[in-house]
């Protein structure tokens, strides 16, 4: 099937495992995932990538973040590549053979990337490319639609949460270990704005799938999360070697 068509329920290799990872921005969805693939040595999907990479590309181009034809016929031809470095744990995210990993990061992208993720066309269109990552030996997948949407047969899927102002806090620390200045009235405000749009749209909005372990991680450390999610997914996957 090429990109772009729409598609029925379930993916096609519903035999590989997989954990889908869903929920708002600075849940820790990130970096669960990256420990967990690790952890597994299984692929890793950074869903929220292609959507920003889209937005950074719709920009790149000129065209309007609310032009859906347009943003359709960008995502059907997004010219986008993850590509591993030799030498570190690094994965560079290409878009038309140019290293934007840096600049698909900022606040203003994610925001965009929220803005292009409504449409039910764009989604469609990338729907394809997001399956493709299920290969063996197994597969991490994060995103806002993962569980519900994406992979809907995922044997094991998690759902994170946390109070809007803890995740404020950690954007904020995150954006000041790498040098950037950060306001943290600004950087709620924000997330609120994005949770909304996520939460309110029509098509693939950001919910926990029926049969997903729902966490709060408000409190909790990553280790203690990692340690969470490792045990229930032993519960789902008796023969997962961790
Ligand atoms: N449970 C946690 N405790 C403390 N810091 C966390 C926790 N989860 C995530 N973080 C930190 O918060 C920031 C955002 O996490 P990230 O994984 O990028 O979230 P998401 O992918 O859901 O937006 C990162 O700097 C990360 O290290
Ligand atoms: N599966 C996905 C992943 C991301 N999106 C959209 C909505 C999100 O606000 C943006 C950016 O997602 P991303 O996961 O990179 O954002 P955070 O790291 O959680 O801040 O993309 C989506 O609609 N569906």
């Amino acid at each position: 099937m090429s990109q772009g068509q729409s598609d029925t329920a379930t993916d096609t290799n519903s035999t590989v495992p997989m954990i889908a990872v869903d929920g708002p921005s600075g849940s820790g969805k990130g970096t669960l995932c990256k420990r967990l693939a690790k952890q597994l040595g299984w692929q890793l999907l950074d869903s929220g990538a292609i959507y920003r990479v889209l937005a950074l590309a719709a920009l790149h181009h000129n065209v309007e973040l609310d032009d859906e034809e347009a943003l359709v016929a960008l995502a059907t031809h997004l010219d986008v590549a993850f590509e591993a470095r030799e030498d570190s744990e690094v994965v560079s995210v290409m878009l038309e053979g140019e290293d934007v990993s840096k600049a698909i990061r900022t606040e203003e992208c994610g925001a965009a990337a929220s803005k292009v993720a409504p449409f039910p066309k764009v989604r469609e269109a990338l729907l394809q490319r997001q399956r493709a990552f299920r290969t063996a030996p197994g597969l991490i997948a994060d995103g806002r639609d993962m569980g519900t949407v994406v992979f809907p047969d995922a044997p094991i899927k998690v759902f994170l949460t946390a109070s809007a102002e803890e995740r404020a806090r950690r954007r904020v620390s995150q954006l000041q270990s790498a040098g950037q200045s950060a306001n943290i009235a600004q950087i709620l405000a924000d997330i609120q704005a994005r949770d909304d749009r996520d939460m309110n749209r029509a098509v693939a909005p950001l919910k926990p799938a029926d049969d997903a372990l729902s966490l709060d991680t408000t409190t909790l450390s990553l280790d203690e999360v990692e340690a969470e999610v490792l045990a229930y997914a032993k519960t789902r996957l008796p023969e997962l070697k961790v």
